[in-house]
């Protein structure tokens, strides 16, 4: 639940991750300026923004990191994780799944709820989910935490905002 303290409302801290060049900035500077055209700065290591989620008192302060190895210092306090994917690259997954079973299995993320946000669906065709989960082990990795997932692309910015409800629906219910 939403802390709140003598009025202030406390927000919900996220690690927004993925491959890099998947999008994740771009997200998350859409999500800022809710739906005006973002300017998106190159990451030189991290990014960190507050986001209003869609009710009232829904309040994130989003982490944009990529590096696996320097992200490490963002997890403890998490409380959700958004893991961005390229679209293109959907038929050679296996550096992705390697990547996201090493940060669902770390122990300060263990149980967290994920938000699976496949990016820049313009660029690619139609794809089955069965398949895209069997190619990264989502039964497994899912098990024992809330999970939802959703395609972006940066022409509609509706598809943004259908991201970030989402979010806060696994946060805040
Ligand atoms: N066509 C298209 N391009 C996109 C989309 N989203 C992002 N891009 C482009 O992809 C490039 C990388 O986007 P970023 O948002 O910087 O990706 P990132 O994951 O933050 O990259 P790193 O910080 O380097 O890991 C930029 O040129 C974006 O304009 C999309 O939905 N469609
Ligand atoms: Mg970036």
């Amino acid at each position: 639940m939403g802390g709140v303290c003598s009025g202030y409302t406390v927000p919900k801290k996220i690690l927004l991750t993925g491959p890099k060049g998947s999008g994740k900035t771009t997200l998350l500077y859409t999500w800022c300026v809710g739906g005006k055209d973002a300017k998106v700065p190159r990451t030189e290591s991290f990014n960190v923004e507050m986001v209003h989620g869609p009710r009232g008192g829904q309040l994130l302060l989003v982490w944009d990191v990529t590096d696996p190895i320097r992200r490490r210092q963002f997890f403890h306090g998490t409380e959700a994780i958004v893991y961005m994917i390229d679209s293109r690259y959907l038929s050679d997954l296996d550096d992705v799944r390697d990547d996201l079973h090493v940060l669902l299995e770390d122990r300060d993320l263990k149980h967290l709820p994920v938000l699976l946000v496949l990016g820049k669906k313009d660029l690619t065709d139609m794809f089955s989910l069965d398949e895209l989960g069997k190619k990264l082990g989502l039964l497994e990795a899912m098990q024992s935490r809330q999970y939802d997932w959703v395609s972006v692309r940066k022409d509609d910015n509706r598809t943004y905002q259908t991201a970030l409800y989402k979010l806060c629906e696994l946060i805040f219910s």
